[in-house]
């Protein structure tokens, strides 16, 4: 039974949901680094929010770990290329928890517009300021979105509604898109200059890491009013403290800071600002929402193999991955055929899915291919980092998908490119679905790619397979199956053996010397 820790608070849903599919849960919070580590390696799934940090330190102490879900959207907690590296599938839940947040940013900036946590305090303190607090209307008023996904779109759709005018800079948006949310795309610095009032919706990256540096804030439009609700680190928060004291930044309220939790920071107690402890994910509903889909998502992984918001690994739901399993197996032994008998740099790889196979899902089937392909090479991959390690070895992999039937009913084809041009083998699922070899480097040969085999190619002569069984019987060699094939008669044959015993390199020597042998390699699957 699989067995799930829940280390960060979660809606109880969630544990229910594991339960009920048959999953053993714990659910242990607020553990420190160190008390993680010592217990992470009980579990084949890690359930977190944000406050657990999946480092590689947690992730090399978790020796059983297959899956790590996270209920909300970023994983800027979890370590994802070290979880790649040891075949961990890292998940998110993208939109469970996207309204709830984009209705924080607006709540965030109808505070900002009115004074309100300021007013409460002052009402509350006895005051009754009223002359103190002069607020702005947000109708008519310019919103400048950066980063329009999910939760960005929300936030237009909501300000819209609001007879707000919304400019949105995402580098990734497309003028039909900005066009169908009704919003304007524009450049960051015509957003900078145009917003009276920003609400940031990236997640943290290189590229978006100070996108309100001291610089693009000083062309901010005077009194502007600035809302994050996305990741700390995408405002220069020293820079901000400067534009509120100066008085150019009309206020600025934050869900989110480069340090969390933030017990203290020079922007508290600064006029004009307000802060929420990364409560933009904090309600009922969202809650509930990613704490079922988290649950879901794990169990089915665990249970049947289905794969969804995946943000290392193709997506494979639980009705598909029964019907991939045999394909996959298939597609891991082809890969690792050629993997064995390629020689020199392989600079493309190139998946053909034929006849029932083109209508599979063809991203595990890549994934799989790659796997036996590179398992040739190295110990470290998985179906997770396959594609990545493919691409940092510069290794061009395409798909090939080719719906009508050729001799077979389904037919997966790998083809590798290599300095000596382009070899490909191909395979089959017979009746029982086990997979099995039937062409290799254009000759016709039906195999079981299984344990141990002797892979010879010869010249096709009277006599030779006679030999070649004597010199494996004198070296005690026990012969399971034997597959012949040939490019035509007194040409070129190949010989696929499985063995009971390792291949060892005695024997290969012996073999080479057979007259008429031009290879002779030992195989493993
Ligand atoms: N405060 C909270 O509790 C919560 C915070 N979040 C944060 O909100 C962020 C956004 O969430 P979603 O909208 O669901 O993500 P999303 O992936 O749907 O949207 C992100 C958008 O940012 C854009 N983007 C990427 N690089 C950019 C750049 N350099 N400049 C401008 N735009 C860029 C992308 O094109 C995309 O449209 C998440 O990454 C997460 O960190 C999410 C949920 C709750
Ligand atoms: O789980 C939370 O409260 C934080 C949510 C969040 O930041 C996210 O989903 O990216």
């Amino acid at each position: 039974m699989a067995k799930v820790l829940i280390s960060d608070k979660m809606d109880p849903k969630a544990a229910q949901i594991f339960r009920e599919r048959g999953v053993e849960v714990d659910e242990i919070t607020g553990k420190t680094p160190d008390e993680l580590k010592a217990i992470i390696g009980q579990y084949d799934g890690l359930a977190i929010r944000s406050s657990t940090k999946v480092t590689k330190e947690i992730l090399e102490a978790a020796t059983n770990l297959k899956v790590v879900g996270r209920a909300g959207i970023g994983v800027d907690n979890v370590d994802i290329p070290a979880a790649s590296a040891k075949g961990v599938v890292v998940m998110n839940t993208p939109f469970g928890n996207s309204i709830t947040t984009a209705e924080h940013a607006i709540a965030l900036m109808f505070a900002l517009a009115r004074d309100l946590p300021e007013a409460d305090r002052s009402t509350q303190a006895g005051k009754w300021e009223k002359n103190r607090f002069m607020g702005v209307e947000v109708t008519g008023k310019t919103l400048g979105l950066i980063g329009a996904g999910n939760i960005g779109s929300i936030v237009a759709d909501r300000a819209l509604g609001l007879k707000m005018k919304v400019v949105a800079y995402d580098p990734f948006l497309t003028e039909e898109r900005a066009l169908e949310l009704g919003v304007q795309k524009v450049t960051l610095d015509e957003l900078l200059a145009r917003a009276d009032f920003i609400t940031l919706h990236t997640p943290l990256t290189d590229q978006t890491r100070n996108i309100l540096s001291a610089e693009n804030l000083a062309k901010t439009k005077k009194g502007v009013r600035i809302v994050n609700c996305a990741r700390g680190g995408l405002i220069d928060e020293a820079a901000l403290k400067e534009g509120l004291d100066s008085g150019h930044i009309g206020g600025a309220a934050l869900d989110v800071f480069v340090t969390e939790p933030a017990k203290e920071s020079p922007l508290f107690g600064t006029p004009n600002f307000i802060s929420t402890p990364h409560l933009g994910a904090s309600t009922t509903e969202a809650q509930v929402n990613v704490a079922i889909q988290v649950a879901e998502q794990m169990a089915d992984y665990l249970v049947s193999g289905g794969v969804t918001n995946a943000l290392n690994m193709p997506s494979l739901t639980a009705e598909e991955a029964p019907k991939l399993k045999p394909y996959m197996g298939l597609a891991e032994k082809l890969g690792s055929l050629v993997g064995q008998l390629a020689h020199g740099a392989i600079d493309r790889v190139s998946i053909h899915m034929e006849g029932a196979a083109a209508e599979l899902n063809p991203k595990p089937l890549t994934s799989a291919v790659l796997k036996g392909f590179l398992g040739t090479q190295t110990d470290t991959v998985n179906m997770v980092n396959a594609p990545v390690l493919a691409r940092e070895r510069g290794t061009e992999v395409r798909e090939i998908r080719t719906e009508r039937e050729g001799d077979y009913q389904t037919l997966l084809r790998v083809s590798v490119r290599t300095a000596d041009g382009e070899r490909s083998v191909s395979g089959t699922l017979f009746g029982d679905q086990a997979p099995r070899l039937v062409e290799l480097f254009g000759i016709k040969v039906e195999a079981d790619l299984t344990g141990s085999m002797l892979y010879v190619v010869n010249e096709d002569a009277p006599g030779f397979i006679g030999r070649l069984g004597t010199t494996l019987g004198e070296a005690g060699v026990n012969i399971g199956t034997f597959h012949l094939g040939r490019r035509q008669a007194g040409g070129e044959a190949v010989l696929l053996l499985s063995v009971d015993e390792p291949v060892t390199a005695d024997l290969l020597a012996k073999v080479k010397t057979l007259p008429g042998v031009k290879t002779a390699m030992g195989l493993r699957f």
